[in-house]
């Protein structure tokens, strides 16, 4: 299971949690990646950890005042990107232009949807991996592979039907290893996690429980 950590604009110390992240997958052999604000990539490149941007823009060098480029972002250190996050939607020809834009540079790209339909049609636009959010369980503590199995087997179901190489993750409200796990079993090869690391008393522990029974 790949997991990410999105750091979101939450308050936290990037860099504490970028090097417990690198220790705790060199330690359990799960990979795991952070995924910083922008201005914060190169910083948490730095450690060693696996990197990802939370945005790219739809567009490559030019008049673009305040884009996020994904040439940018690559040379600061990332090696992927979240596309179309719940809380920086894209219509669906920006999502097409930001996935070939972050496929220009190697870009790993996960594109959020939030719900199986649109993760089919997400599916269409050929990025590496996409990732189910229901929106009314970000952030809250049920877990998305609990409270609403069907929309990860469904967004499975819907990827396959589609084009099986693309991989399919989930996130909102996962917080424990058992989550992790019921993830896995509904078919899902990645999640999306947040607030239960980045808004932890102790983010080196949360991931060491996160760890525990995958
Ligand atoms: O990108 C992460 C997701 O929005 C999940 O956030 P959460 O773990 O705080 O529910």
């Amino acid at each position: 299971m790949f997991i990410l950590i999105n750091l979101k604009a939450y308050p936290c110390d990037p860099l504490e949690i970028a090097n417990a992240a690198r220790d705790v997958a060199n330690d359990s052999g799960v990979r795991i990646a952070v995924s910083p604000q922008a201005a914060d990539i190169a910083r948490v490149s730095d450690t060693g950890v696996e990197t990802w941007a939370q945005h790219v823009s739809a567009n490559n060098y030019g008049s673009y005042t305040g884009s996020t480029l994904a040439e940018a972002v690559a040379n600061a250190g990332a090696t992927g990107t979240l596309i179309n996050h719940s809380e920086r939607r894209l219509t669906l020809a920006d999502i097409d232009t930001a996935v070939n834009a972050a496929s220009r540079v190697d870009l790993d790209t996960c594109v959020c949807a939030n719900n199986p339909a649109q993760i089919g049609a997400v599916t269409a636009l050929s990025p590496d991996s996409v990732a189910v959010e229901p929106p009314a369980l970000i952030g809250g503590d049920a877990s998305v592979a609990t409270a609403d199995p069907d929309i990860v087997s469904n967004a499975v179901e819907s990827t396959n039907s589609i084009d099986k190489t693309v991989d399919v993750y989930c996130g909102a409200g996962i917080s424990a290893g058992d989550d992790v796990i019921a993830a896995r079993d509904l078919g899902a090869s990645g999640i999306l996690l947040a607030s239960g690391v980045a808004k932890a008393d102790n983010p080196r522990k949360a991931l060491e429980d996160l760890v525990v029974p995958i």
